[in-house]
C-alpha cells in the first residue's frame, strides 16, 4: 500500500493537551467531510477547514510507501529516540492509516498522535487519540484521550458529547482567518468553559507563534 501525503514538516504541536511539544506533523492527502476545493466549501459537511489538504504538492509531500514514509519522518525528527513524537493529521488520515504506517512508525521509536474527525473508527495502536468532532456528520469513534470541540458549532450536541469516553474535553476557537485568533469566538468558547467546568479552552499556539 501506498500513500498519498500531503506535506510532512518538524514543529511544534499547537493545539490540545500537548501543546508544545516537539513534533513531526504528517498531514495525509484527502478528506471524507470536504473536497478541499474552495467551490465546494459551503456545500461541504465540514466548512471551516483552516487547511490545505489537496494534492501531494507541500513540503515533503509526495507518494511514499510505510518505509520510505517512516525513514523521511525519522529524518525530519533528527538524532536521538527520546520523546520521539508523531502526529498524524490531514485532511482525514483514517482513510489512509493501516497496520503497516504504524507498524514503520512505531519501529522508528516514535509514539504516534492523530488528529481524526471520528467518522472513521481510529486504528487500535495510536498512542493518543483526539477526536474533532464536526456537526453533520456521523461519529462513530466516541472514545479516546482527547475530544477537541472547535466553535462555535451550534449543531452540536454537548450533552451527548459529555458521555463519550475521553480523558480530556477541549474547546477551540474557530478560526475565521483574522491572524488566525478569532476574539469573537475565542469569547464565546471562554464563556463555554466557564459555564462546563468539564471542558478547558485549546488555542491554536502555532499560529499565534507563526509556526506551520
Ligand atoms: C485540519 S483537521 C485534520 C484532522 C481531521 N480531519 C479533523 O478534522 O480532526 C486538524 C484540526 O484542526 C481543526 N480545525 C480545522 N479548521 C479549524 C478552524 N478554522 N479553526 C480551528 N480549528 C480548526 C480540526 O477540527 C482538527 O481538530
Ligand atoms: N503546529 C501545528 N499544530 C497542529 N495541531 C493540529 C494541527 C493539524 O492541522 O492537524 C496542527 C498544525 O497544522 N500545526
Ligand atoms: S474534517 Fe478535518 S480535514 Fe476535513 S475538512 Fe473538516 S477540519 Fe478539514
Ligand atoms: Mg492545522
Amino acid at each position: 500500500m501506498s500513500y498519498a501525503v500531503k506535506e510532512i514538516f518538524l514543529t511544534l504541536q499547537g493545539e490540545g493537551v500537548h501543546a508544545g511539544r516537539r513534533a513531526v506533523f504528517l498531514r495525509f492527502s484527502g478528506c471524507n467531510l470536504w473536497t478541499g476545493r474552495e467551490e465546494d466549501r459551503a456545500s461541504a459537511i465540514c466548512q471551516f477547514c483552516d487547511t490545505d489538504f489537496v494534492g501531494m504538492d507541500g513540503e515533503n509531500g509526495g507518494r511514499y510507501d510505510a518505509e520510505a514514509l517512516a525513514a523521511k519522518v525519522a529524518a525530519l525528527w533528527g538524532d536521538g529516540t527520546e520523546n520521539r513524537y508523531v502526529v498524524i493529521t490531514g485532511g482525514e488520515p483514517m482513510l489512509q492509516v493501516d497496520d503497516a504506517i504504524v507498524d514503520a512508525l512505531h519501529a522508528q521509536a516514535f509514539q504516534i498522535a492523530i488528529e481524526s474527525n471520528g467518522t472513521i473508527e481510529v486504528h487500535p495502536g495510536i498512542d493518543w487519540v483526539c477526536i474533532s468532532p464536526k456537526a453533520g456528520s456521523d461519529v462513530i469513534h466516541r472514545r479516546g484521550d482527547e475530544l477537541k470541540l472547535v466553535w462555535p458549532q451550534p449543531a452540536s450536541n454537548i450533552d451527548a458529547m459529555e458521555q463519550w469516553q475521553f480523558a480530556h474535553f477541549l474547546i477551540q476557537p474557530m478560526d475565521a482567518g483574522d491572524l488566525g485568533v478569532n476574539a469573537a469566538n475565542v469569547a464565546e468558547a471562554t464563556r463555554f468553559v466557564m459555564e462546563r467546568p468539564k471542558w478547558r479552552l485549546s488555542l491554536q499556539n502555532h499560529k499565534i507563534l507563526g509556526l506551520p
